[in-house]
């Protein structure tokens, strides 16, 4: 079934594990999620930037929001699993409206990059108006190094946990995404992995909300290595270890947003085929193996986020 993203979160937060949110711009990458998600018997949260929408949307985002709601709708209200739908990174208020408008389950305002007091005044605008629709609401606080708030930042903001649970009383949000050193993209660290496990630690202690981790992927090696064998060039690519990121789950992260992991899994299968079979030109065919890849890293991270069976 369709369902609100708060729902799903409110089960994974008693019970100590996350659901994976799961970025798409295009129905292949929806297809490939959504077969991992029933194969291991998961709830799913299907996620879209702004730049999906009007990918989407041909340039209009209302058109590319209601796009996805019917396509993602096709496809929960014929399954056993739970799945919701939420607008990641919602910075412009028009692009929120839409989504709001369109049907989404659940939006994020982003206004990590604003100071504290307005980050709360914009959060608690756009909660009053979505929890009036029965639509729930993700904010951020602190900021993310790498391309963060389309600046680059270099330095990333981490919570701090005693604002977060200041935060969460004004607003009202029904998750929370705390930055603790995590990036978004391929590049996350250029040493050693390593995440503020004791502000994460505080801010879910403080909170008791569901929180969210953002640049979670984990640069899969096994994709590194299949995209490179065809062509690809990702050295230096380093994401959020596997047993790093179970730590963060066990520490109270219930949502954990992966979208670089799907889209090195797409490109290594594309890459593999083209080089493979110089004479098809069947899409369904070409984007085949993409789609098995993408697959797998979805089932894989479903089972490690502790979310399979779930469902
Ligand atoms: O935070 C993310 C995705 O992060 P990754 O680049 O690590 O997949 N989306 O909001
Ligand atoms: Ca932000
Ligand atoms: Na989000
Ligand atoms: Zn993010």
């Amino acid at each position: 079934p369709y369902v609100n993203t708060k729902d799903i979160l409110e089960k994974a937060n008693k019970e100590y594990y996350a659901v994976a949110a799961f970025n798409i711009n295009n129905l292949e990458f929806l297809q490939a999620i959504v077969e991992g998600g029933i194969e291991k018997k998961s709830p799913l949260i299907i996620e879209t930037s702004e730049g999906a929408m009007k990918y989407a949307g041909m340039g209009d985002p209302l058109r590319g929001a209601s796009l996805f709601v019917k396509m993602v709708r096709e496809f929960a209200d014929s399954l056993d699993i739970p799945i919701a739908l939420h607008l990641d990174h919602g910075k412009n208020f028009k692009y929120i409206i839409s989504a709001i408008k369109a049907g989404y389950s659940s939006v994020m305002i982003d206004a990590s990059d604003k100071p504290l007091e307005e980050n709360i005044k914009t959060t608690k605008d756009i909660v009053r108006i979505a929890h009036a629709a029965g639509v729930s609401v993700e904010a951020e606080l602190g900021k993310l190094a790498g391309i963060e708030d389309n600046v680059a930042s270099s330095e990333s903001v981490l919570v701090n946990p005693d604002e977060a649970k200041y935060f969460v009383e004004e607003t009202q949000v029904d998750f929370l995404a705390p930055a603790i050193g995590t990036s978004h993209g391929a590049f996350k660290f250029k040493g050693e992995a390593k995440l503020d496990f004791d502000r994460l630690k505080k801010v879910k202690e403080l909170t008791k909300m569901p929180l969210v981790l953002h640049g979670a992927s984990s640069v899969v090696q096994e994709m590194v290595e299949i995209a490179e064998n065809y062509g690809a060039d990702f050295g230096g690519s380093k994401g959020v270890p596997s047993d790093i990121l179970k730590e963060t789950v066990r520490l109270g992260i219930n949502k954990v947003n992966t979208d670089t992991d799907l889209r090195m899994a797409f490109v290594a299968g594309l890459r593999e085929f083209l080089q493979n079979n110089p004479k098809e030109f069947d899409p369904r065919k070409y984007m085949g193996t993409a789609k098995t890849y993408v697959k797998k890293v979805v089932s894989d991270r479903l089972e490690l986020l502790g979310s399979a069976n779930k469902a």
